[in-house]
């Protein structure tokens, strides 16, 4: 795990909200407490995409997470306009053709591209019914090495995966974490989740997290609560790292 990067920036917390004003509400409650946002499907389709640029031009970092799966045609010319955001992160679906598309999408831009590898919602189960052969894990593996060998930057898996994975993508691929609770909080439709530190300690590089804080009582104490755990975790990894 890189421990350069500020605790700080590890927290992207998820505006998965109705409307742009709910948005500059929330952000305007994080204040400096919160240095990176992800604009996903909800608030994009809501009007999302000037708060996007505005967040950027702020010094914001900004994950769009459009999750682009098409036709390698569409998927690079969806990736070549998102580019002109000023976003940092992009999530694609972990399909060799989406990856390979968005990166040509992405070339000459510093959007760096995150492959999905299998949605935190999901687990056997879920695949089985989808028709697929093998398990969460074989599958997450599978599409990380993929990732890699297409030269893909970062990958949102779960916690649960970290260090699965890390062994077979080395140090420079991003592993970024959804499914994040802390612990007493409420699991939702997620099915793979870890607590922030534990997230920290197994792995990750970034954890995004929504309800969590979007849906706290005070969501700016509730940010910097796990700004807290993540940066204990650090310092316990560096320690280990070091003995
Ligand atoms: O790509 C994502 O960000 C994502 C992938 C995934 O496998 N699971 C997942 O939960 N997410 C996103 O991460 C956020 C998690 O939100 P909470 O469950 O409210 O913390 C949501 O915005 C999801 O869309």
């Amino acid at each position: 795990m890189p421990t350069e990067i500020a605790p700080r920036d590890r927290l992207i917390v998820a505006l998965d909200l109705p409307g742009v004003a709910d948005a500059e509400a929330m952000i305007t409650r994080l204040g400096d407490r919160v240095t990176f946002y992800k604009i996903g499907m909800e608030l994009t389709y809501a009007g999302g995409l000037g708060l996007a640029e505005r967040l950027a031009a702020d010094g914001k970092h900004v994950f769009m997470d459009l999750k682009l799966h098409d036709i390698p045609t569409t998927v690079e010319r969806a990736t070549r306009q998102i580019a002109k955001l000023g976003a940092r992160f992009l999530t694609v679906h972990g399909f060799s053709q989406s990856m390979k598309a968005a990166l040509a999408g992405a070339d000459g831009s510093s959007l760096e591209l995150l492959a999905v590898t299998v949605m935190t919602s999901y687990d056997d189960a879920d695949l089985a019914a989808a028709g697929y052969a093998m398990g969460v894990k074989e599958l997450v593996a599978k599409r990380a090495v993929q990732a890699k060998e297409i030269g893909i930057h970062g990958l949102i898996l779960s916690p649960e995966e970290t260090q699965l994975v890390r062994p077979l993508v080395g140090p420079d691929v991003q592993l970024v974490t959804p499914g994040i609770r802390p612990a007493g909080s409420d699991v939702g439709d997620q099915k793979r989740i870890m607590t922030p530190a534990l997230a920290i300690a197994g792995g990750a590089d970034r954890l995004v997290v929504g309800r969590p804080v979007t849906g706290a009582a005070d969501p700016a104490a509730a940010a910097e609560a796990i700004v807290a755990d993540i940066a204990s975790a650090v310092a316990l990894v560096g320690k280990t790292n070091r003995s």
